[in-house]
């Protein structure tokens, strides 16, 4: 293995493993640290794919070294820290925290912090991130149900979550090229600046900043800073593989479950409802017993195997923070996530063989109760979000999306793309 991957949440661990296969990586992504006697199939880079974003600080950093220890035992080169392209956290972190911990685990000096993604819009310029033309403050990301992003000023959101000083490569080093911008990174780790985080504007820039932290042994950031990691092996004749994005056909029945309660997420079910059969669940009648995981199997199971069906609780942010105030944050996205992966769980035992899933955190909850321990990653459906099937038991097609992916008719797009589409 060259490459060994920590992502804290299971859409941005596909995420990633779509851009390294893209980019020359055979790679596999794997739900949670596998057991130390399991052996990856041949691979270039594995992506060990946590649920650690929103998890308490100790949490987080447990998962993540325990992740690095077993990457470093299987032999990877260099490790790569996937977080999310809207740089999801808190004050109390998980960003700052796991990189310092697997930076200090490493015997690592410096790294570079860089969530940009241009292709879905997610800039850097002079340390703020911008989300199509607003700061991220004021792109939707301030409403998230657990990790509100209210400060588009990275060196200061880092700076609340780290031990030591941040720092900044501006877009005047960025836009020189590789070795500007490893003469920047110097000049910071001579200012005691172990922390950097780097503006990006576009895919050249991503490309250029890879070839400069060739030698760094840990590169955190979305993926897009991990499209120019790729070339650095094969410029040292490491990396040779041919790569396939082939996926098994699985026939079954096909349905999305949504738990994300993103501005993108929110248009594709509105759209996706008009069409197909759909039900929402209501947080505050499942707290009350009125609706259940049965009660959503007994509408699910007549109508499964003819066309797509939608289950969601994604929600507008008005109506999220209604539920919250009277449930918690925490209890109310545990209970929607613990339902969605209940029914989840129930669908499978029907006969459902084809799934999007659209969250994060929902993803996380739906592969857990599934016992799902690997993904072969397939083509993209829409940028950052491939069809992944499971290896082993049970033989599933997933869509693991992203909240904020993807364009407004994704779901469709997604069962279209496959052999006999959704039926
Ligand atoms: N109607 C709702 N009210 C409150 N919380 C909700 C509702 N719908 C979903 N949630 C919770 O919001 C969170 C969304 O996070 P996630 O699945 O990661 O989506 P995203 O990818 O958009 O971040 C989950 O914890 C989910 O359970
Ligand atoms: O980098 C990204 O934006 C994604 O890969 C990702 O991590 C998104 O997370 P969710 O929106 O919570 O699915």
């Amino acid at each position: 293995m060259l490459l060994g991957c920590i992502a804290d949440d299971v859409t941005g661990a596909s995420d990633l493993a779509s851009t390294l296969v893209r980019e020359g990586m055979r790679t596999v992504q794997v739900l949670g640290v596998p057991a130390s006697d399991w052996t990856p199939p041949d691979v270039d880079a594995v992506v060990v794919a946590l649920k650690s974003r929103t998890a308490p600080v100790a949490e987080a950093v447990r998962q993540s070294l325990e992740a690095l220890e077993w990457l470093r035992g299987a032999g990877a080169r260099q490790i790569f820290f996937k977080y999310c392209s809207t740089f999801d956290s808190t004050d109390a972190g998980n960003i700052g925290p796991v990189a310092e911990a697997l930076l200090e685990a490493l015997g690592g000096e410096q790294t570079i912090y860089c969530p940009a993604f241009p292709t879905n819009g997610r800039s850097i310029y002079q340390g703020h991130l911008f989300v199509g033309d607003r700061l991220l403050s004021e792109s939707g990301m301030e409403n998230h149900p657990l990790t509100p992003m209210t400060d588009a000023d990275l060196v200061r959101v880092l700076g609340r979550q780290t031990r030591h000083p941040v720092g900044l490569v501006p877009y005047a080093s960025v836009s020189g090229g590789a070795e500007a911008i490893r003469t920047a990174l110097d000049e910071l780790r001579a200012e005691g600046k172990r922390h950097a985080i780097v503006d990006a504007l576009d895919d050249a820039h991503l490309r250029a900043i890879g070839k400069a932290v060739a030698d760094l042994s840990l590169v955190t950031g979305g993926s897009g800073v991990a499209l120019g990691l790729p070339e650095n092996f094969r410029r040292s004749g490491l990396l040779q593989a041919e790569v396939s994005d082939a996926l098994p056909e699985i026939a079954g029945a096909a349905a999305v479950l949504s738990g994300s309660c993103s501005r993108a997420t929110n248009a594709q079910v509105a759209h996706f409802a008009a069409k197909r059969p759909a039900l929402r669940l209501d947080p505050l009648a499942l707290a009350r017993g009125a609706q259940s995981v049965e009660t959503i199997l007994d509408w699910a199971r007549p109508k499964m195997g003819a066309e797509p069906i939608l289950i969601y609780a994604t929600a507008e942010p008005d109506a999220v923070a209604a539920v919250q105030s009277e449930l918690g944050r925490e209890a109310a996205g545990t209970l929607v996530e613990e339902t969605l992966a209940g029914v989840a769980k129930g669908l499978v035992a029907a006969g459902l063989r084809r799934l999007v899933v659209a969250g994060g955190e929902t993803s996380g909850a739906v592969v857990a109760a599934l016992g799902i321990a690997a993904l072969r990653i397939g083509p993209e459906i829409d940028p950052g979000v491939p069809w992944t099937a499971t290896l082993g038991e049970p033989p599933l097609l997933l869509a693991l999306k992203s909240g904020n992916f993807g364009t407004v008719d994704f779901f469709e797009k997604a069962f279209r793309q496959l052999p006999g589409g959704g039926a």
